[in-house]
């Protein structure tokens, strides 16, 4: 079994902001509702997204290729990196995509890496109120690691 590479945390989190064409009002009211709280993080989008979010906020966006012409699969790559804390992806659930292999795989790849993935407006804005963007989910996600190592040690275990 491949093991999946656990990387160190940032306070400061790198954010990939991705909707499908029918969800990209949805994405941009909830990025201009919680502006105060993204621009104190790092944001990355997918082309169109990432253009459309740079034009209705001052906010910096490093933009990649638009999802159909492979978007999905550099931010996909920038996750198995560990360059990528939090996605929120507003993918539509009425219509099939002409790259739905390349969603997938992104997907599954968040998955696989443990990434707070927010597909609606309601996880989204558990997230973005949680202690995940906020500096504390380090230390509490610390102390859980070191009480789950000391009771593996206490088993033997490694
Ligand atoms: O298709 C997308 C995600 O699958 C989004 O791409 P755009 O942001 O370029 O529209």
């Amino acid at each position: 079994m491949p093991q999946v590479q656990r990387v160190p945390m940032r306070a400061v989190k790198n954010v990939v902001l991705i909707a499908h064409d029918s969800r990209k009002q949805d994405l941009l009211d909830w990025v201009k509702y919680n502006r105060p709280v993204l621009r104190e993080h790092r944001l990355f989008a997918t082309g169109t997204t990432g253009a459309l979010v740079q034009a209705q906020t001052d906010l910096p966006v490093t933009r990649f290729k638009s999802g159909p012409l492979g978007g999905d699969q550099q931010v996909g790559a920038k996750i198995a990196e560990g360059e990528l804390d939090v996605l929120v992806f507003f993918w539509d659930p009425l219509e099939p995509q002409p790259h739905d292999p390349d969603v997938k795989a992104l997907l599954r790849i968040a998955v696989l890496y443990n990434i707070p993935t927010a597909c609606n407006r309601a996880t989204a804005d558990f997230l973005v109120a949680s202690s995940l963007f906020h500096g504390e989910y380090e230390r509490i996600v610390e102390d859980h690691a070191a009480k789950r190592q000391a009771w593996l040690a206490g088993q033997g275990r490694r």
